[in-house]
């Protein structure tokens, strides 16, 4: 089965926003990307819009011929640009204004009736919903009660892990996986992979169906290039 890769370009932003002008420029970065094998941009607007920016998620619609997916906190703001863009998929993440990343996944159980609101006004606008959640099994049975087509594993504690030496950190994620199948959840996954443990963690996860990356994959693209990067994660990802 081959894992979809979709790139998250949020850092492309970041670099733009430095100088406050029109470089790099984003939809040119998401095109290329696209030419060059990605099957998917991912995004993840913050209310703060320190990297990708409200309008961005505007301007990248015409463009994003792959999958286009939206990831945020959804506050309504949030929630009001993701029903005017319409991607194929938004992703629920649960962020503090003032993370510098992302941290941690969703509580389904605590926050069952607010997702189940959520989760099915995105629904009935034709959008696919994934929920970011910590490889915890009362997490995916969550997810399932509150109505996401999609989970997304957090795997920031697999990355750390594999990158210590310990590869049984992988276990609790492929439990998760195997939940998601049978409850007929799809699965997601992302938050610092690399191009160091994306082969291991989509060999081992059953169903893989997408990976999100970002910080990485803009970072080796500095020394290998960006068509050789994605390119050398499409291999590592097709089984
Ligand atoms: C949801 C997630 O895992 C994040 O990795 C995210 O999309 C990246 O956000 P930043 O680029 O703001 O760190
Ligand atoms: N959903 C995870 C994502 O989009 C990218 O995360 P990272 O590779 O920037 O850590």
């Amino acid at each position: 089965m081959t894992t979809k890769l979709s790139v998250n370009i949020n850092k492309i932003a970041t670099l733009r926003n430095a100088r406050g002008g029109d470089v790099p420029n984003l939809v040119k970065f998401a095109k290329d990307v696209q030419n060059y094998g990605a099957q998917g941009i991912t995004i993840h607007p913050r209310p703060d819009e320190r990297h990708i920016r409200y309008q961005d998620a505007r301007d990248l619609k015409s463009i994003v011929h792959t999958e286009y997916n939206i990831e945020g906190n959804p506050i309504r703001k949030f929630m009001d640009l993701v029903l005017e863009v319409k991607p194929m998929q938004v992703t629920l993440v649960p962020d503090s204004i003032d993370a510098i990343t992302s941290n941690a996944g969703w509580n389904t159980i605590q926050h069952k009736d607010f997702l189940t609101e959520v989760i099915s006004e995105f629904k009935k606008n034709g959008i696919r919903t994934s929920i970011f959640v910590d490889p915890d099994l009362a997490m995916i049975d969550g997810a399932k009660e509150v109505g996401a087509d999609r989970i997304e594993l957090y795997t920031e504690e697999f990355a750390h892990q594999y990158s210590l030496g310990n590869k049984k950190a992988i276990q609790s994620y492929i439990d998760c996986a195997v939940r998601s199948n049978e409850l007929e959840i799809g699965v997601n996954a992302g938050h610092d992979l690399s191009l160091e443990n994306i082969e291991f963690f989509a060999k081992e996860i059953p169903g893989l169906l997408e990976v999100s990356i970002g910080h990485a994959l803009i970072a080796e693209s500095l020394y290998l290039g960006v068509d050789n990067v994605v390119n050398m994660y499409l291999k590592k990802l097709k089984q």
